[in-house]
């Protein structure tokens, strides 16, 4: 298996995306885990950007024992020396030059013809390696350059004795086609290209950066770069964890794999997310929320017979416990059913059936529905009470000037649904009074309490009520993703258990 050397620049590319912007502390923290996850390289920064680039990168520097430290350098000596300086202390410096080479830079950035880029970075590489021993040269916007004058280019860097030399397909630009031919053509023209190793660094405009590292790897690239949860200028860099497992997945097709320690993945993608700000969205691939998670019930169903059907990895590679069974509208009765066997639950046909009518109508209401969800649905129902009076509808008006008002339809004992309206010092007490005439019952209410039950914008509340009538108290719970139903809820199923209470009651002697 041919060994694909991983240079992260997390630290220097990543950092480079609008609105990041890492202290030496941060810095090292992220460096740190790197390190466990076992980069190779390791680009801490760009020290001729500011003082404290060039303190972070020597802070890194000095705290990294197994890999290579890289600092970024222009194409002039002030960057180099730059460089020098804040890699001092590391166990394995490199310093990597830049220089573009596409027409368009030539003309419109560098205002340079194409001797003069030559020229440039010849003396770059040249006054690099009087202090370095490892030299990378990049050439920027390589994926936009004429093959001949990136042929002439890296022939230069070859012969200057650069270690590793970069080809950058810079602004996204090219199709995995493209840009690995471009690798096949150094490769067949180059001469002596086999004494320094080729290098991809992509990014992310038309969302082809994984897969153009891919290309250049099959293609005979022995480095990539890239950045943890693919963070970066613009849209982002190749995602190193979506790279690494490409490889590892598809090991029998690429021959080729990085010594990442996969299992690290997971940890390195949350802290790099929480020190830069920048959130990982749920569907990206590796490392996003919803990698590992599933819906739908046939694809459940698919899950709980064997995992293979819906999973080329598992998420236990990445570092992560299990996948996940997500309950919501999709979801079918295996996986329902599975979901409450853990949580101790083992309902004949008819009881499941119920229950599954209960929690599809729970799911349309909220997008996820958790462990504490269905637990509350369960529960409420397993200890069954008849239900003299059941709520059919409740309005309610409220106006924070006005007096709440609430209407209830409410099914009892009739055929004929019983409607009432009433005031209130608030929503709940306008409820309650409405219900209280629909009923004809006077009872007390004697506690009130509301909690949520599970958790976001959509959790559900539970009201617990305690009603008391001729010195007889009974507790009524109700659940709901709206409070105001849930309150009636309560109200109704305390009142239900008076009721029922009353009935049973032992006449008392006289
Ligand atoms: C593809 C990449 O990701 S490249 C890395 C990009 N990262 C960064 O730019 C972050 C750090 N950069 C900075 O802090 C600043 O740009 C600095 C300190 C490096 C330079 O700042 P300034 O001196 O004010 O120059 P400014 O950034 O405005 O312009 C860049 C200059 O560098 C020149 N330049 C660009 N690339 C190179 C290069 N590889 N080699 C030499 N010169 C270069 C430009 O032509 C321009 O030169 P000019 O001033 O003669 O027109
Ligand atoms: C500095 C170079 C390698 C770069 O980041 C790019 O070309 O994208
Ligand atoms: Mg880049």
């Amino acid at each position: 298996m041919r060994k694909i050397y991983v240079f992260d620049t997390t630290l220097r590319d990543g950092e480079q995306s609008p609105g990041v912007n890492l202290n030496t502390r941060e810095k090292l923290e992220i460096a740190y885990q790197l390190e466990k996850l076992g980069v190779d390289r390791m680009e801490a920064g760009f020290p001729a950007a500011s003082p404290g680039d060039l303190a972070s990168v020597n802070a890194v520097a000095r705290a990294m024992k197994n890999l290579t430290v890289i600092g970024l350098s222009r194409a002039r000596e002030t960057d180099i020396d730059a460089v020098k300086e804040a890699l001092q202390g590391a166990a394995d410096p490199c310093i990597h030059l830049f220089l573009a080479t596409s027409p368009i830079h030539r003309q419109h950035k560098l205002r340079m013809d194409k001797n003069q880029v030559l020229e440039t970075a010849q003396a770059s590489i040249r006054y690099a390696k009087k202090y370095f021993s490892k030299v990378e040269f990049s050439l920027e916007d390589a994926g936009r350059t004429e093959y001949d004058f990136l042929a002439e280019m890296v022939g230069m860097a070859v012969r200057e004795g650069a270690n590793v030399i970069n080809i950058p397909d810079t602004v996204g630009y090219l199709y995995p086609s493209e840009y690995g031919a471009i690798f096949k053509f150094l490769k067949e023209t180059v001469p002596d290209i086999d004494r320094v190793q080729l290098s991809t660094h992509c990014h992310n405009d038309l969302g082809m950066a994984t897969a153009n590292a891919l290309a250049a790897i099959q293609n005979g690239a022995d480095q990539i770069e890239g950045t943890i949860n693919g963070i970066g200028e613009r849209a982002g860099n190749t995602a190193l964890e979506e790279v690494a497992m490409a490889l590892e997945t598809r090991s029998e097709f690429f021959g080729a794999k990085t010594s990442l320690v996969l299992s690290e993945i997971s940890r390195t993608s949350r802290l790099v997310s929480k020190l830069t700000g920048m959130v990982v969205p749920g569907n990206k691939a590796i490392v996003g929320a919803n990698a590992f998670a599933h819906e739908s019930g046939i694809h459940q169903d698919g899950m709980l017979k064997d995992k293979t059907t819906y999973e080329i990895m598992t998420p236990e590679t990445i570092g992560l416990k299990e996948s996940k069974l997500v309950l919501g509208k999709h979801s079918g009765r295996h996986a329902f059913r599975d979901n409450l066997k853990e949580l101790g639950y083992d309902l004949s046909e008819t009881e499941l059936n119920a229950a599954f009518a209960r929690f599809k109508d729970l799911a349309d209401k909220k997008k996820e529905v958790s462990d504490e969800d269905i637990l509350a649905l369960i529960e409420d129902k397993l200890i069954d009470t008849p239900e003299t009076f059941s709520l059919q509808t409740i309005y309610v008006t409220y106006g924070n000037e006005a007096t709440p008002t609430a209407k209830v339809i409410i099914n009892g004992p009739e055929a004929q649904p019983i409607v009432a309206d009433a005031e209130g010092n608030g929503s709940v007490d306008a409820i309650y009074n409405a219900i209280d005439k629909a009923t004809g019952e006077e009872v007390t209410l004697g506690d009130y309490s509301i909690k949520a039950v599970s958790h976001g914008k959509d959790a559900q509340g539970e009201v617990h009520v305690v009603l008391s009538q001729g010195g007889v108290a009974a507790q009524g719970r109700g659940l709901s993703t709206d409070i105001l139903e849930a309150s009636a809820r309560a109200y109704l199923d305390a009142l239900n258990k008076l009721i029922e209470k009353r009935k049973t009651a032992v006449p008392q002697d006289q």
